[in-house]
């Protein structure tokens, strides 16, 4: 393990009932880094996300997050070490208004500042000035891409420090991918964030990721900077 790693993790094992799906995955996240997390469909890069939350509990192996052993943490626990997490799907509140939908992303500062009495965090609207205009329209009167900027939003407002997110360009129109890479470059480049993206469109992670592994058949098979290879070099491990 290296000293500048936010993240380890160590041999992990997870599936589902009966199946394994992860096996004996190692994978680290330096701090400040974005990498992107690339494979074929039903691979395992969403199972990997989730056993990183503990939205889906790790059958072996061990997680490690700023300096301690998480294995044990549950999401809620993880969420307030600072673990932010935009699953695919978003799954906002639809009832709640945007304001509200963020607000609840408040609660995972716990105690990294959550009683200091602050509310949504500015940069959110400098970085997603849609979400101001329609901050009092209900979350089920969204578009995709009015979602999935609330979705990152929402994680965001929790000031994680590590922050992992399932296919965020999946559906979005051209104009919200750009808005997100250029965020997600942001809360890199500005606050220091580190970043697990999982992504199939590989020219969109290409322009700001740092590092790639790619998955197969739930194990990581190939790890690299993104500077030193181009996403047709690997555009094999996500094609299917
Ligand atoms: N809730 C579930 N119950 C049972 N099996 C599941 C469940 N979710 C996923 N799986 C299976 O686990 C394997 C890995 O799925 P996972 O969603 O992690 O892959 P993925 O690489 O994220 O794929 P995709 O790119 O399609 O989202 C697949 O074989 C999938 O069918």
């Amino acid at each position: 393990m290296s000293s500048d790693a936010l993240l380890t993790v160590s041999g992990l094992c997870a599936g589902y009932d009966q199946t394994e799906v992860l096996w004996d995955v190692d994978l680290e996240l330096r701090r400040g880094e974005v990498m992107a997390l690339i494979g074929r469909n039903g691979v395992g890069k969403t199972t990997l996300l989730h056993a990183i939350m503990g939205t889906r509990p790790a059958t072996g192996g061990m997680l490690r997050f700023d300096g301690h052993d998480v294995t044990a943490l549950t999401p809620h626990m993880r969420a307030r070490a600072g673990i932010g997490f935009v699953p695919q799907g978003r799954h906002i509140f639809p009832q709640l208004t945007v304001m509200e939908n963020l607000e609840t992303g408040l609660c995972a500062l716990g105690g990294r500042g959550g009683g200091a009495g602050g509310g949504v965090p500015g940069y959110i609207f400098d970085l997603f000035p849609k979400l101001y205009d329609i901050r009092g329209r209900a979350g089920g009167f969204l578009s995709g891409g009015e979602q999935q900027q609330l979705a990152i939003g929402r994680a965001l407002a929790g000031r994680p420090a590590l922050l992992l997110l399932d296919e965020p360009t999946e559906g979005i129109q051209p104009s919200v991918v750009q808005q997100i890479e250029a965020a997600l470059a942001h809360v890199r480049d500005e606050l220091g964030m580190t970043i697990l993206v999982v992504e199939q469109y590989l020219d969109f992670v290409w322009r700001f990721a740092d590092r790639y592994s790619a998955m197969q058949n739930g194990r990581i098979i190939r790890q690299g900077a993104i500077a030193e290879e181009s996403a047709a070099a690997v555009a094999h491990l996500v094609q299917i």
